[in-house]
C-alpha cells in the first residue's frame, strides 16, 4: 500500500522567548499508508497535536518534508504549494477535536453544511449530503437540534459528519474521545473504525489513552519529549514493547500497575524474581506456567492476569513470580522467550517505575 501520509524528518521549534525555545517535535518521521488507523500515543506535551498539525501544515513544520496524497506540501523549510492548492487539500482532511467545536448559534445540520459552502452543491444537495452524513453517524433524528441539547457523544458525532462534508481521505482525530465516559468512548471510537471500513477513510488518532488505540488502531506510534520512540503494528509493539514508556502504556491498565505497586519487592527472596509475560492467543498462559513446572522444575505463582484482545486478537498480559537458582531463571526466560513469549523482568526500576 502506498504512503497517504509520509512526513520525514519533521522538526517543529516554537520560539517561546527572547532566548528561549521548545522543540516540540524532533526529527519525526511518520508513514501512513492508505486505510490505516494510525494511533499516535503519548502523554500530554509529547508533541502529538504538534506533529499532526503539520499534515495539513495548520502548523508548519521549522524543517522537514510534508507529502500527502502524492503531492509534497513542504520540503526543506518551506511550503512548496500554493496557498490555494493547499486549501483544496485541507478539505480533503477532516478534523474532530476533543471539544467538538461545533458553533452553537446553528443547528446541527447547519454546523455540517457550513463545511459544504466551498463546494460545488447546491443548498438542496447539500442539505441532502449533510443529511445523509447525519444518518451515517447516527443522528439522522436530531438535525433540527441545537449541539447544546445534545449529550458529549452526539456532539462529537456532529463532529465527524462535518469533518466528512468534503469525503475527506484522512479524519484526524485529535484526543476527540478525551472528554467523553467510557461507554461513550468506546461507540465514538466503533464509529471511527466503522467509518474507516465503509468509507476507507484513513484515520489518525491522537491520544493519551492506550485503551482507545488498542480498539481500533492497526498502527501506532509512541512519543515523549517530542520523538517518536517507538513505531510499528499495534500487535508487535503490544506484544514485543522495546521502551519504558510504551511498556508503561502496554502494561499499563490500572489495575495492573495498582496490583504491582502494591506489591512490596523487598519481600522477594533470593530465589524469587518478577517477570511481566505478554503472549499472544497461541501461546496460552496456563500451559505455560505448567510446563515451566514440568520443565524447569520451577515454582510460577500468578500475581496478575489480563487478556486484552487488540484489533480480533487476544493478547495476554501476565505478572509472576518464578522462584528458583539462577540458571533456572536463564532457562526459564530461554523457555518462555522460545515460545514466542516476551519476558520483562521487573527490578526496582521496573516498568511500572515512575
Ligand atoms: N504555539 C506554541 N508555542 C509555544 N510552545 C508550544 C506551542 N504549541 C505547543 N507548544 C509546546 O510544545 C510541546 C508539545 O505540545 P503538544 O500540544 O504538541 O503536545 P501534545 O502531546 O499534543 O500534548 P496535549 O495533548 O497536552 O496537547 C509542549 O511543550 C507545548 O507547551
Amino acid at each position: 500500500m502506498a504512503d497517504i501520509i509520509a512526513l520525514d524528518h519533521i522538526n517543529v521549534t516554537f520560539k517561546t522567548g527572547k532566548d528561549t525555545t521548545v522543540k516540540a517535535v524532533q526529527d519525526v518521521s511518520l508513514h501512513v499508508e492508505k486505510g490505516d488507523v494510525y494511533g499516535v500515543v503519548g502523554y500530554s506535551g509529547a508533541g502529538k497535536s504538534t506533529l499532526v498539525r503539520t499534515i495539513n501544515l495548520l502548523q508548519p513544520p521549522t524543517s522537514g518534508r510534508v507529502e500527502i496524497n502524492g503531492t509534497v506540501l513542504f520540503d526543506g523549510d518551506q511550503q512548496v504549494v500554493s496557498n490555494k492548492e493547499l486549501q483544496e487539500k485541507r478539505r480533503k482532511i477532516g478534523m474532530i477535536f476533543q471539544h467538538f467545536n461545533l458553533l452553537d448559534e446553528t443547528t446541527v445540520i447547519e454546523n455540517v453544511t457550513f463545511a459544504l459552502k466551498h463546494s460545488d452543491l447546491d443548498e438542496e444537495a447539500a442539505l441532502k449530503k449533510a443529511q445523509n452524513l447525519l444518518d451515517l453517524v447516527g443522528l439522522g433524528d436530531k438535525a433540527q437540534s441545537y449541539p447544546v441539547q445534545l449529550s458529549g457523544g452526539e456532539k462529537q458525532r456532529v463532529a465527524i459528519a462535518r469533518a466528512l462534508a468534503n469525503d475527506p481521505d484522512i479524519l484526524i482525530s485529535d484526543e476527540a474521545t478525551s472528554a467523553l465516559d467510557p461507554q461513550t468512548t468506546n461507540q465514538i471510537l466503533d464509529l471511527l473504525k466503522d467509518l474507516n471500513e465503509k468509507l476507507a477513510v484513513t484515520i489518525v488518532l491522537i491520544t493519551h489513552e492506550m485503551e482507545a488505540v488498542k480498539r481500533v488502531a492497526n498502527k501506532i506510534a509512541v512519543m515523549e519529549h517530542g520523538v517518536v520512540i517507538e513505531q510499528g503494528s499495534l500487535r508487535e509493539i503490544y506484544l514485543r514493547p522495546q521502551q519504558e514508556l510504551t511498556r508503561q502504556f502496554v502494561g499499563g491498565s490500572l489495575a495492573a500497575m495498582d496490583t504491582l505497586k502494591a506489591y512490596d519487592l523487598e519481600h522477594l527472596s533470593d530465589e524469587e524474581r518478577l517477570y511481566q509475560l505478554v503472549f499472544s492467543s497461541k501461546n496460552v498462559s496456563e500451559s505455560v506456567i505448567q510446563a515451566l513446572y514440568k520443565e524447569v522444575g520451577v515454582d510460577v505463582s500468578m500475581l496478575y492476569g489480563n487478556v486484552e484482545v487488540l484489533g480480533n486478537e487476544p493478547v495476554g498480559t501476565l505478572f509472576v513470580i518464578i522462584k528458583g537458582t539462577t540458571e533456572q531463571h536463564a532457562a526459564s526466560v530461554t523457555y518462555l522467550k522460545d515460545q514466542g513469549i516476551e519476558v520483562t523482568e521487573i527490578d526496582e526500576g521496573g516498568i511500572w517505575h515512575d
